[in-house]
């Protein structure tokens, strides 16, 4: 059975520390895998304070090289002598803001697992390409282009673009379809997560759907009182 994951992206904020304390007494041992992605700033005194409890820390994304002249660019390497073990790749807004393409994102993932990370792989499609009925046919073709060329344990996120920070959130019908071709198309037993508007209120019914195996969670991961309910229903579908 894939593991189960409850994964927060703090994007670019830097919410107050001690949101992570809380939840980490909130839950001492969780019954799955808990995640936060802070900037990499503040990557190492995050891994840090979280040592001594069971969530574990990764970064929001990483350089395809180990190291040298890439002025503003941080490695996996760097990542994982932070405290991470896990990192964000070809989220949608790296996509859209920088461009990154699928082959790049699948040398930064093949950068990644070198370094000893989990990459946590991101695909979803636009309103445009849903409109379009297209999503599945993109989200095959990022699959395919991003996926690294190794059978080396990953993680897969399916973040529609239109679902993100908007509060709309797909169909489980939706959901359920694109995590079937997911399921057929990456390694067994790869943990796959759905992110754009995960809330306390909708995490249950997400965590119901056919090979939902948690969630990569945005604005409800910046506090405790917004993430803790995200991980007590995922600890409750399992
Ligand atoms: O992009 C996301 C997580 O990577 C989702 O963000 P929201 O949960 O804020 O919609």
């Amino acid at each position: 059975m894939p593991q189960k994951i409850a994964a927060g992206n703090w994007k670019m904020n830097a919410p107050d520390p001690a949101e992570a304390d809380t939840l980490a007494r909130q839950h001492p041992d969780p019954g799955v895998t808990v995640l936060l992605c802070p900037p990499a700033t503040l990557l190492a005194s995050l891994s840090e304070r979280l040592s001594q409890t069971k969530i574990q820390t990764g970064g929001q994304d990483c350089h395809t090289a180990a190291s040298g002249a890439h002025t503003g660019d941080v490695s996996a390497a760097m990542l994982a002598a932070a405290g991470a073990g896990h990192v964000i790749l070809g989220h949608s807004e790296r996509r859209a803001d920088h461009g990154e393409s699928d082959g790049l994102v699948r040398e930064k993932a093949e950068a990644a697992l070198e370094a000893g990370l989990t990459p946590i792989i991101c695909v979803g499609e636009t309103l445009e390409e849903r409109d379009a009925e297209r999503t599945l046919e993109v989200i095959e073709g990022q699959l395919s282009g991003s996926l690294p060329r190794t059978d080396a344990p990953l993680i897969v996120a399916y973040e529609p673009v239109w679902a993100i920070g908007t509060g709309r959130t797909p169909t489980p019908d939706q959901i359920e379809k694109v995590h079937a071709l997911l399921r057929a198309q990456a390694p067994s037993d790869t943990p796959l997560l759905y992110g754009g508007s995960v809330k306390g209120s909708n995490a249950a019914e997400i965590f119901a759907i056919a090979n939902v195996d948690g969630a990569l969670v945005g604005g409800a991961s910046l506090t405790a009182e917004a993430f803790s309910p995200i991980v007590s229903a995922l600890e409750a579908a399992v």
